[in-house]
């Protein structure tokens, strides 16, 4: 399938829904939720360490080193099958990924609050492509403060791709809310250039 444009203004989304195939996605599950090094990271918040509500791993290029929420993160080496998963993503989106941050949200109860992927090590237009693999969750996008346009909410089913590029960053944050309802486990893995830190 094609990634198509989903309109939303001041913003640069294309989508596809069934990027890999079910089966090739449920067996991407298995095998990174084995073989990815899962850690759950805290952040400082008002000086209190809070564990973050889900597991992540960074993986990159040796120069893709990324600092945010006050954490650093040193990319370990690509896996094969993270590496011929960035070759495909660069061929559908025609943009090349020096990294890729992965989110496992184990239970309904795992989640991501409001951000921005704003940081200067982005650039100002960061291109991110987001694939998702594991159970649908919602995906949700509101305007920045002093933009008055409608939020957009999207399920992410297994398989799917996602790609937020040009201005969207910077006129909207977007979040992956807990749910109440019973959901196995996701995985999501976000591909990113990170300019090298000068
Ligand atoms: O899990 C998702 O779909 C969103 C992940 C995300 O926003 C991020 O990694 O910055
Ligand atoms: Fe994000």
């Amino acid at each position: 399938m094609p990634l198509l444009p989903l309109l939303l203004p001041q913003a640069s989304l294309l989508y596809d829904h069934a990027f890999l195939t079910g089966p090739e996605a449920d067996n991407l599950l298995a095998r990174l939720s084995a073989e990815v090094a899962w850690e759950q990271r805290a952040i400082r918040i008002f000086g209190q360490e809070i564990p973050q509500p889900r597991l992540t791993a960074w993986y990159g290029d040796p120069a893709a080193r990324y600092a945010y929420s006050g954490l650093h993160w040193e990319p370990r080496n690509w896996t094969p099958a993270l590496a011929a998963l960035r070759q495909r993503v660069e061929a559908a989106t025609g943009h090349q990924f020096n990294s890729v941050l992965l989110n496992l949200y184990r239970t309904g109860q795992d989640s991501m609050g409001w951000h921005a992927d704003d940081e200067p090590e982005l650039g100002p237009e960061p291109a991110i492509a987001s694939l998702s693999l594991g159970a649908t969750r919602r995906f949700r996008m509101r305007p920045r403060a002093g933009l008055a346009h409608v939020p957009l909410s999207l399920d992410l089913p297994n398989g799917s791709l996602l790609l937020m590029c040009g201005t969207t960053q910077q006129h909207w944050q977007h979040a992956l809310p807990k749910t109440a309802r019973p959901v196995g486990p996701r995985l999501n893995l976000t591909f990113r250039w990170v300019h090298p830190a000068g």
